[in-house]
């Protein structure tokens, strides 16, 4: 271990199956491709990791490139606030972000909620989701994940209707909410958010592509509609609230915990109610954003649930309660 004064940065990408695979409207994955980062300062270690979405046109490789490049302004002082203009939101901010914060809990002494002056998290239900399929496939797999209190349920488009009844008749207890990761068109919209209204749905998470949503405002929405591509950080917020009910808030997104504190509370402020979010990820990528469960009335934190294996020190799962973590993980 380095025991320099000055910060020395670290970064790789690490990547974890997926026990069988996971399918959402934009395909299929079979691991989780994150990467780590890490910050040493006098003997100390603070880690973050990240998951790069090609949809946001990010990837492994650039993302690590982009991290590197930032060793020698760590090296000059670069403080955790002056990140937040060095580098744009996205998944390499993230890692850097959610790395300092652990490094400046572990110099403190104090746990990251204490440090930054928010709710000392609790024990939370995560949801719980199931991959997209065919209506058999999905009420199979929904079956399985029955005695769960909240499935997400993936939606890809045609014959939603009927996988959304589907899941209904295998999970007659659960609380669902469905996300279709932008598969749906201003012409089966409505048709489909009724199809989610008469089972009981209590949420649809993206029905339409980012920057062609504006039909959300224009229709009466029979249940919440819950911005996930649409919406990145702060400054994507105050244009969407006539289109959406809620936001779902990823650090992957917001480019960090820092920022992701400050969307939650903007969120709050503009009466949408928030999701906290994550990709297929380890319990490194779900540390940080526990923070944000105090204020969020839906918590989808279940990234290692669908993992062969996590990190060491992993959170603690119960069935679907997640638990904070230890500060042996992060924080
Ligand atoms: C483990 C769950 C899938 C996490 C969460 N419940 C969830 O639904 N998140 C999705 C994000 C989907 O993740 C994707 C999608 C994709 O097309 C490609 C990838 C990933 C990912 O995590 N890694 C690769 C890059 C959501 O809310 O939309
Ligand atoms: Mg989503």
């Amino acid at each position: 271990m380095t025991s320099s004064k000055v910060p020395v940065l670290a970064a790789r990408i690490e990547r974890f199956p997926i026990a069988g695979s996971f399918t959402i409207s934009r395909g299929a994955k079979t691991e989780a491709v994150t990467v780590v980062a890490e910050v040493s300062q006098n003997g100390l270690i603070g880690r973050g990791e990240c998951v790069p979405y090609p949809r946001y046109g990010e990837t492994p490789e650039a993302t690590l490139a982009a991290i590197q490049a930032m060793q020698a302004a760590l090296a000059g002082g670069l403080t955790r606030q002056a990140l937040q203009a060095a580098m744009p939101p996205g998944a390499a901010r993230n890692a850097l972000d959610c790395a300092l914060i652990d490094l400046e809990a572990r110099a403190s002494g104090l746990r990251a909620w204490n440090l930054l002056d928010r709710p000392v998290p609790g024990e939370r239900t995560t949801a719980y989701t199931i991959s997209l399929g065919t209506p058999g496939a999905m009420a199979a797999a929904t079956a399985r994940a029955a005695h769960r209190p909240l499935l997400k349920i993936k939606l890809g488009g045609d014959g939603d209707p009927e996988r959304i009844a589907a899941v209904r008749k295998a999970a007659s207890e659960s609380e669902l909410i469905v996300d279709a990761n932008e598969a749906w068109t201003e012409a089966n919209l409505e048709a489909n958010l009724a199809a989610c209204a008469a089972v009981g749905v209590t949420l649809v998470e993206q029905p339409l592509p980012a920057g062609k949503d504006d039909a959300l405002a224009r229709i009466k929405r029979p249940l919440a509609v819950c911005a996930d591509e649409s919406v990145h950080d702060r400054n994507s917020l105050a244009p969407l609230r006539a289109r959406y009910d809620a936001v779902n808030i990823k650090l992957d997104k917001t480019g960090g915990l820092t920022e992701a504190l400050a969307m939650a509370d903007a969120a709050q402020a503009l009466g949408f109610e928030i999701m906290i979010g994550c990709m297929v990820a380890t319990s490194l990528s779900m540390a940080p954003a526990m923070l944000v469960t105090p204020q969020a009335r839906f918590v989808d934190l279940d990234g290692p649930l669908l993992l062969a294996r996590d990190r060491d020190h992993g959170l603690r799962y119960d069935e679907s309660l997640v638990y904070p973590p230890d500060a042996s993980l992060w924080g």
